[in-house]
């Protein structure tokens, strides 16, 4: 057998704990597999004395994982701290400039410094691994760059939150409230350090942008996503969407077209007929489509200790069998700039919720406001009567230009009949 793999890791949550476990559970399985034992020869966390329930007493014990990405007896650094700036960046770059592998489940840092780390890490001859990074234990990564490296790629979308999705999972199934669910994501361990990062989607922001890269062979562009979270939907909107075929999912989506790469995370209305729409819980969907391959589906769970630790274990085995691939699939220097497509680039349908005074004449208001921006309607629902009060009107939309619809939006703002701000969900027919 080759030398043992010498495993240094930050960070001991529910990643760093689940990591721990599949490598003591799995340590013969591994060694079986990748001809070398894997050890965990140093570790690093915020309490030292914390039961994780494996033995830890043979490996060395860091205060400052920086000086942990440092220590010559480690081979690969795992960065399982989070954050896109100080700690954990500063452990990825000491370790990759000191020609140690890096495996991380870090989103936010690749997000907005992959660019760099894949080129710090080519540099000095080592591996930039972070498959945990997107959608969980799905081997999405690895699916885009090896497994459909034959395809020019010109599309990706999915879910790529577990928090969220188990949000508006819960909330259609059992009424309860977004707070309550969100507690509960968190206890699960599903949801970030700064839960707003997944409610407020830029968690899903930060997997499309390297999903973008990965899949088209361009430069991470984290700040050319366009960001729309959940915190807006109501239980009457998800009510709505039952009732009109539809279910409420936060989406991602690039495209990439000769106007450049569209990258868009907003919640959207999918067709309850659609394999995305029965996507549930905690689990993530990523939909790929190539041009030879046509459409592909990867589905498995997003978040959580043991599909994570999945993930960052399949990187370090690839490092044990001495593969290093090139982090974006391509040399970081040959990853292409391309223009950024604005959303107002989109076509396609909308949900429309008003909450308008129920007097006569309103309808024909909104009417206007839509016909002016030449906004064809599909559907129009309005459910009981409540003279002079607030009663929600619904409607649903043709294809129609996203330049368009905001604008109609903005005149119906204006209406004094309207109470509320309109509610506007984008319908995504996959
Ligand atoms: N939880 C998930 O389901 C999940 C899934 C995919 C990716 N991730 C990512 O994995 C990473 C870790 O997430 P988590 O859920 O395990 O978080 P966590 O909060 O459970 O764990 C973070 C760990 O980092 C340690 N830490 C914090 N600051 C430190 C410092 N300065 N020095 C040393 N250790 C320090 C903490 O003590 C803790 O052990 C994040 O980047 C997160 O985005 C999490
Ligand atoms: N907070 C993230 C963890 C997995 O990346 C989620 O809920 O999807
Ligand atoms: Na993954």
């Amino acid at each position: 057998m080759t030398a043992p793999l010498r495993i240094g890791i930050a960070g001991l949550g529910t990643v760093g704990g689940g990591v721990l476990k599949v490598l003591e559970r799995h340590a013969e399985l591994l060694a079986g597999r990748t001809g070398r034992r894997m050890v965990v020869t140093a570790v690093s966390a915020r309490t030292r004395s914390r039961d994780r329930g494996v033995d830890l007493s043979a490996a060395r014990w860091y205060e400052d994982a920086v000086a942990l990405a440092a220590d010559p007896d480690v081979d690969v650094v795992v960065e399982l701290i989070g954050g896109s700036e100080g700690v954990a960046r500063e452990v990825c770059e000491t370790a990759l400039s000191r020609g140690k592998h890096v495996v991380t489940a870090n989103k936010a840092l690749l997000a907005i410094h992959g660019t760099g780390l894949a080129r710090l890490a080519e540099e000095n001859g080592v591996a930039l691994s972070f498959e945990a990074a997107v959608a969980g234990g799905i081997p999405v990564i690895k699916g885009l760059r090896e497994g459909l490296a034959a395809n020019c790629v010109t599309e990706v979308h999915g879910i790529l939150n577990g928090t969220c999705n188990y949000i508006l999972t819960e909330m259609r199934e059992t009424g309860r409230e977004f707070g309550d669910v969100l507690a509960e994501a968190q206890k699960l361990g599903y949801a970030e350090a700064d839960p707003s990062f997944d409610i407020d989607g830029v968690d899903a922001a930060h997997k499309l942008a390297i999903l973008t890269s990965v899949a088209f062979g361009c430069a991470v562009d984290f700040d050319a996503v366009h960001i729309e979270g959940i915190r807006h939907i109501s239980a009457l909107d998800i009510e709505y969407a039952s009732e009109l075929g539809f279910r409420i999912k936060l989406l991602g989506i690039a495209r990439r077209s000769d106007g450049g790469v569209e990258q868009r995370v907003h919640p959207a209305m999918v067709p309850v007929s659609s394999p995305i729409a029965t996507v549930d819980g905690v689990f993530n969907a990523v939909v790929a489509e190539g041009d030879f391959v046509e459409r592909v589906t990867f589905v498995g769970r997003g978040a959580g200790a043991g599909p994570t630790a999945s993930a960052v274990v399949a990187d370090l085995v690839d490092i044990a069998r001495g593969r290093v691939s090139h982090a974006f699939g391509v040399p970081s220097g040959r990853l292409e700039s391309v223009r950024a497509a604005p959303p107002e680039e989109r076509r396609g349908a909308y949900y429309l919720r008003l909450m308008v005074v129920d007097r006569p004449g309103v309808i024909a208001e909104v009417a206007a406001a839509l016909r002016d921006e030449n906004v064809s309607m599909e559907s129009f629902l309005q459910r009981g009567r409540a003279p002079g009060e607030a009663v929600p009107v619904v409607l649903t939309t043709h294809d129609t230009d996203e330049a368009s619809m905001q604008r109609a939006l903005a005149s119906l703002s204006r209406l004094e009949a309207i109470l509320e701000a309109p509610r506007l969900i984008r319908i995504e027919r996959f």
